[in-house]
C-alpha cells in the first residue's frame, strides 16, 4: 500500500553490483601477487650492488595506482538507480516554493545571450509561478548584464505564457528554435511571433553588448534590484520573480569567487522569497526538462530519505560532438554518482542541484544555543528569517533595501561563519565538492536522478578546445588538493564523521590528480630502463610476469565493460584513457604544484572562469573529431617530450631487444612505451601529419625534440 503512494522509488543494479565485486575480488588477489613480487624482490635486489632506486619508484607508481583502485571500490559496493513520480506530488497550492540562483561574473566571457537564456529557460520552470523566484548573482556588476536582464524579463513575458499555452518541452529559447517545430495553424501563427520577439531579443543584446561597458568591476557598491515593469505594487501573478544581485566588491578585499556569490544570494534571498529549497545554476547550463523541480520535490518531500540536503542532477552538455574528443561527457563521474545512490548519497557539483537551505545553514547552529551574530552576522531581518522561516512583506520598501545591500556589503562576513560552517565553504576553489563533503559528514545526505538520457534535467556548455579544458581541470585539479591535502581531507576529516565507502569516495576524488606521479614515472621510467637494459619487470619465463598480464587486461577489460553497460561506444574507452593521461601530465601537474606554491605562500589558488565564447575555427575543428594542439605551449611540451621519448627508446630498446644479451626478456618494458604511442596516436599525426590550424606548432615540436633527445641520449649512453 505504502508503495503506491511513495513519491519516489529505487532499484539495485543488480548485474552491475555482482561483476562489480566479483572484480573486486579477482583483481585484489592479483595486486596482492604484485605486491608479493614487488616487496621480495625489492628485498633481495637491497642485498646486491644493482641499482634499486628504479625499482622503489616503479613500484611507488603501482602503489598510488592500487591505492586509487581500492578507494574506487567504495563506488561500486552498490549501485542502485532512482526514479521520481511527480505525478503523485501534492496539489500547487502545497507545494513548497523555490528559488533559483545563477551565477554569472563576466559578460565577455559568458555572453550575455547565453546567460539570459539560462534565466529564461529556469524562470519557465513547470512550477507555481507564484512559488518560483529567480535570482541572478553578477559578480562583474557590469551594466551589461544589468542592461540584458531588463531584456530579458520583457522577452520572458511572451515566452513564459506562450511554453505554458503549448506545453513547450525545451524552454530555453535558444535551444527550441533551433529545432523544427511543427503545429495546427493557430500555434504556428504565435509561434513565428515569438520567434521575432527572440530575434530582436537577441540583436539588442547584441547592441548592448557593443555599446555598453563591459569592464568588470572589482570596486562598486552593491546593487540590487527586483526587475519589473516599474509598478512595484503590481507583480504579474503569472511570473516568477526575477532579482538582480551584484555584491559589493572592493579591491583586496577577499569576495571567495562563486562560493562568495551564492553566499550573498543566499541572505539576500531570504529577505525576499526565503524558499525553503534553491536550485543551484552556473549561468551555462540551462533547465532543459522543465519538470526537474518536481522530480527533485519528489525527493525532498520524501520524509524516508530525510535529512536529505540536495538532489544532484547530472552535468550534461549539449556542446559535446559525437567523438567527444576530450572527454568533456564525465561519464566516469556520473557511474561514480549512481554507486553513491547506494550509499549516503552523491557528491554536489556546483550546477544542477536542488538544495534544502536549512541543509546550508548547518544543523548545528539551528539547535544549539548559539550566538546567532557570531554565527550568521549581525542582520537581524536575516537571523529572523533562519529561525522563523519568515521573510518580510514583498515589495522592497527602503528599510528592506538598505537591510539587503548591507547583506550583500564585502565586509558581512567577516568574523561570522559565514564560508565555514554556513552556507557554501570558502576554503577550497571547488567550493561545490567542499561543500558537499561537509554536509554528508554533519550526517545530512544527497540523491542522484537523471529522469532520462534522452532528456536530461539541465545542459550546458563544456570547453571546445585542448587549452580551455586543460585549464579548467587545473583549477579543479588544485580545488581538489586543496582539500585532500587539508585538515578536511577525506581520509581524515571524514572517515570519523561518514561510512567508510562514502570515505573511500571522497577520497577517490580528493586524491584524483596525485596520478599524475604514477603516470609520469610509467611514461619514463621503463623506457629509461629499456634504454639502459635494466629489468623493472619480471621476464616471460617467471609466473609473476602473468601477474602483470593479468592486471593490465583486467583493468582494460573491467573499464571497457563500464563503458559499455552505460551505453557509450568502444571510442570512449580509448578517449578516456588518452584524456586521463593528458590530464595527469598537465593539469593534474601543474594543479598540484599550484597547490604547493599555493601553501607555501608563493601563490594564492583562484577561479578563472572557463570560457563560453565561441571561437569558431576551434569550434569546426572539434566538429570533425580533430584535437586543437594549439594549447598553450606549457601544457604542449611535456605531452610531446614524453610522446618522443617514448618513441624513441621504443626504438632504440627494441633495437636493444634483438641485438644485446641484456635487452633480453623486456617484453613488459618495451609494451609500455608503445601502448602510450597507440593510445597517443593523434598527438604524433598532429606533429608530423597535419597541416591545419590545430597541429602541433613548430616551436613545440622543435623545443620537445630537443628535450627528449637529451634524456634518450643521456639515458642510452652515460655510463
Ligand atoms: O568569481 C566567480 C567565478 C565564477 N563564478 C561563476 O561560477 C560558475 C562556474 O564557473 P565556470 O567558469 O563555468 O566553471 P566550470 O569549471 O565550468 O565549473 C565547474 O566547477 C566549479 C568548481 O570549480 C563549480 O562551481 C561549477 O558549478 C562547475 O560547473 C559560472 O556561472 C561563473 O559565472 C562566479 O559567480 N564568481
Ligand atoms: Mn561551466
Amino acid at each position: 500500500m505504502e508503495k503506491s503512494v511513495a513519491l519516489n522509488e529505487w532499484q539495485s543494479r543488480k548485474n552491475r553490483m555482482v561483476i562489480n565485486r566479483f572484480h573486486a575480488f579477482i583483481h585484489g588477489a592479483a595486486l596482492a601477487a604484485l605486491f608479493y613480487y614487488r616487496i621480495t624482490s625489492i628485498t633481495a635486489i637491497a642485498k646486491t650492488s644493482k641499482p634499486i632506486l628504479p625499482h622503489l619508484l616503479i613500484f611507488g607508481a603501482e602503489f598510488v595506482l592500487s591505492f586509487h583502485w581500492v578507494l574506487s571500490q567504495g563506488s561500486k559496493w552498490n549501485p542502485i538507480s532512482r526514479t521520481a513520480c511527480p505525478e503523485r506530488l501534492p496539489a500547487d497550492d502545497d507545494l513548497p516554493s523555490l528559488d533559483v540562483f545563477v551565477c554569472t561574473t563576466d559578460p565577455v566571457k559568458e555572453p550575455s545571450l547565453g546567460v539570459m537564456n539560462t534565466v529564461i529557460s529556469a524562470m519557465a520552470l513547470d512550477y507555481p509561478p507564484q512559488k518560483l523566484h529567480l535570482y541572478l548573482s553578477d559578480d562583474g556588476g557590469s551594466p551589461v548584464t544589468f542592461r540584458a536582464v531588463k531584456e530579458a524579463w520583457g522577452f520572458a513575458k511572451l515566452w513564459i505564457p506562450f511554453c505554458r499555452k503549448y506545453m513547450v518541452k525545451n524552454r530555453c529559447p535558444h535551444a527550441y528554435f533551433f529545432t523544427e517545430q511543427t503545429g495546427d495553424h493557430q500555434f504556428l501563427l504565435e509561434k513565428t511571433h515569438i520567434q521575432k520577439a527572440y530575434e530582436d531579443f537577441q540583436i539588442s543584446l547584441a547592441k548592448i553588448a557593443a555599446s555598453t561597458d563591459s569592464h568588470v568591476s572589482r570596486d562598486h557598491q552593491p546593487i540590487i534590484e527586483v526587475i519589473n515593469d516599474g509598478d512595484e505594487m503590481d507583480k504579474d501573478p503569472h511570473m516568477p520573480l526575477l532579482v538582480y544581485v551584484a555584491r559589493e566588491k572592493r579591491p583586496f578585499h577577499p569576495h571567495h569567487f562563486k562560493a562568495g556569490a551564492l553566499n550573498v544570494l543566499l541572505r539576500v534571498s531570504a529577505l525576499i522569497s526565503n524558499s525553503p529549497y534553491i536550485l543551484v545554476l552556473d549561468c551555462d547550463m540551462y533547465c532543459n526538462d522543465p519538470k526537474s523541480a518536481r522530480q527533485a520535490m519528489c525527493f525532498h518531500l520524501d520524509s524516508k530519505l530525510s535529512p536529505l540536503a540536495f538532489v544532484q542532477f547530472p552535468q550534461r552538455f549539449y556542446t559535446i560532438c559525437d567523438k567527444d574528443i576530450y572527454d568533456g561527457e564525465f561519464r566516469y563521474a556520473w557511474d561514480k554518482w549512481e554507486g553513491l545512490n547506494g550509499l549516503k548519497g552523491p557528491i554536489m557539483c556546483g550546477t544542477g542541484f536542488y538544495i534544502k537551505r536549512e541543509a546550508l545553514y548547518g544543523t548545528q547552529q539551528l539547535h544549539k544555543n548559539v550566538d546567532t551574530i557570531k554565527c550568521f552576522g549581525s542582520s537581524k531581518e536575516f537571523v529572523n528569517s533562519v529561525y522563523t522561516h519568515s521573510k518580510p512583506n514583498y515589495p522592497c520598501d527602503n528599510v528592506l533595501q538598505k537591510e539587503m545591500q548591507f547583506l550583500a556589503s564585502c565586509s558581512y562576513d567577516n568574523g561570522t561563519k559565514w564560508g565555514e560552517q554556513v552556507g557554501f565553504r570558502y576554503f577550497a576553489v571547488a567550493e561545490d565538492f567542499l561543500t558537499g563533503l561537509m554536509l554528508h559528514c554533519e550526517g545530512w545526505k544527497s540523491v542522484y536522478y537523471e529522469s532520462s538520457r534522452a532528456r536530461p534535467g539541465f545542459l550546458g556548455a563544456s570547453p571546445d578546445n585542448l587549452g580551455d579544458v586543460l585549464v579548467q581541470q587545473s583549477r579543479w585539479s588544485v580545488g581538489l588538493n586543496q582539500v585532500a591535502f587539508s585538515k578536511y581531507s577525506p581520509l581524515v576529516y571524514g572517515i570519523l564523521k561518514m561510512p567508510i565507502l562514502q570515505t573511500m569516495c571522497y577520497a577517490e576524488i580528493a586524491f584524483y590528480t596525485i596520478s599524475f606521479l604514477p603516470l609520469y614515472i610509467l611514461a619514463l621510467l621503463p623506457q629509461i630502463s629499456l634504454l639502459r637494459g635494466i629489468h623493472l619487470y619480471p621476464q616471460v619465463s617467471s609466473p609473476f610476469f602473468f601477474v602483470f598480464v593479468f592486471l593490465f587486461i583486467s583493468s582494460q577489460a573491467k573499464h571497457l565493460q563500464e563503458v559499455l553497460v552505460m551505453g557509450y561506444r568502444m571510442r570512449t574507452w580509448i578517449t578516456e584513457q588518452r584524456m586521463w593521461m593528458i590530464r595527469s601530465f598537465t593539469s593534474y601537474f601543474y594543479g598540484n604544484m599550484n597547490t604547493i606554491m599555493d601553501k607555501i605562500g608563493l601563490r594564492k589558488a583562484s577561479f578563472l572562469p572557463t570560457n563560453k565564447a565561441v571561437d569558431e575555427a576551434a569550434a569546426e575543428l572539434y566538429q570533425k573529431g580533430m584535437y586543437n594542439f594549439e594549447a598553450p605551449p606549457l601544457f604542449m611540451v611535456p605531452m610531446c617530450t614524453l610522446y618522443m621519448i617514448n618513441m624513441g627508446s621504443f626504438v632504440a630498446g627494441i633495437a636493444r631487444v634483438l641485438h644485446a644479451e641484456k635487452g633480453k626478456g623486456m617484453l613488459i618494458e618495451s609494451s609500455i612505451p608503445l601502448f602510450g604511442m597507440i593510445i597517443h596516436l593523434p598527438l604524433l599525426q598532429g606533429m608530423v601529419v597535419r597541416k591545419d590550424k590545430g597541429r602541433v606548432p613548430t616551436n613545440v615540436s622543435v623545443v620537445s625534440l630537443l628535450l627528449s633527445s637529451i634524456v634518450v641520449g643521456f639515458a642510452a649512453f652515460a655510463t
